[in-house]
């Protein structure tokens, strides 16, 4: 298991980044590599981010030590979302079967994860969401026909796209932990739009379902000083609560959404009006 630490930075930060710096604090390009386990520890309200493309054989993970406690979920719970073929999650000997889309949810205190891949043509491809959570609640798999769907936007603004909130509180409950899909319609380019801002929350996306050769135009920043970066396919993006998050693509695309902070309330958020962007 690697981990990499992300100290975050500032709207004032931001000022001063040239595109290399900007990326470097903001975006995580390496989550998923073929039998590895990556994560990535931001301070950013201590959410860490991982990835792994395990084969058929499995990894196994669950050791605390990187980050100064008996086990990686001592103190955690975590969301993990399966983005690419079927696989198999055993959380200290209880086994979850994931397909495409959906999401698994790891209570506090789990000691020991393996995970496997159905079969080495299509391997899972598990991405992952964990937080700080003060409160134990059961691991729990939940299916994409388990999640509650949200139409939003319209085709004729480029914008429509169906989000699916699984670690909800209405849904599967957690402790701080908030995870959901999107999906864009066919033909529509646009997520996040019009844009909002959640000052008690941060958010983190990855992209995923984007051809190689295509790419996100993500925004980010604050709403008067936007900022941008150029996303591939498995990228993930931070957004603190001071930023916007929004994106374009230049092909079919879709996104994981993760969220943690001061509450789990999904609309308590601020939209910011477009003709405030600059
Ligand atoms: O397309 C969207 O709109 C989203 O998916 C929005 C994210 O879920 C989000 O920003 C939640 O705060
Ligand atoms: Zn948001």
């Amino acid at each position: 298991m690697t981990m990499k630490i992300l100290y975050g930075a500032g709207p004032q930060d931001i000022k001063e980044y040239d595109t290399e710096r900007l990326r470097a604090e903001f975006l995580i390009e390496d989550l998923f590599r073929q039998n590895e386990v990556r994560f990535t520890y931001t301070h950013v309200d201590r959410l860490m981010l991982g990835g792994a493309v395990p084969s058929s054989e499995g990894l196994t993970f669950g050791s605390g030590e990187e980050i100064g406690t008996p086990y990686l979920l001592s103190a955690r719970e975590m969301g993990v979302a399966n983005l690419g073929g079927a696989g198999t999650i055993i959380v200290d000997g209880q086994s979850f079967v994931l397909e495409n889309r959906d999401v698994l949810y790891i209570g506090r205190g789990a000691r020991k994860i393996t995970i496997s891949s159905e079969t080495a043509e299509m391997p899972a491809r598990f991405y992952m969401n964990s937080v700080p959570a003060g409160s134990d609640f059961p691991h729990r798999l939940i299916k994409q026909a388990e999640s509650k769907p949200l139409d939003l936007g319209e085709e004729k603004r480029s914008n429509k796209r169906r989000l699916r909130m699984y670690i909800h509180p209405e849904v599967s409950p957690s402790c701080l932990l908030l995870m959901g899909i999107t999906d864009l319609a066919e033909g529509s380019i646009w997520n996040t739009m019009p844009p909002h801002l959640h000052e008690r929350r941060m958010e983190a996306y990855c992209y995923f379902d984007l051809a190689p050769e295509e790419r996100v135009i993500h925004l980010m920043g604050r709403p008067e000083e936007t900022r941008h970066l150029i996303v591939a396919d498995g990228n993930s993006v931070l957004s603190p609560a001071w930023s916007i998050h929004m994106g374009a693509g230049t092909g079919p695309y879709a996104f994981v959404w993760g969220m943690t902070g001061e509450n789990q309330e999904y609309n308590d958020v601020a939209p910011v009006a477009l003709s405030d962007l600059k």
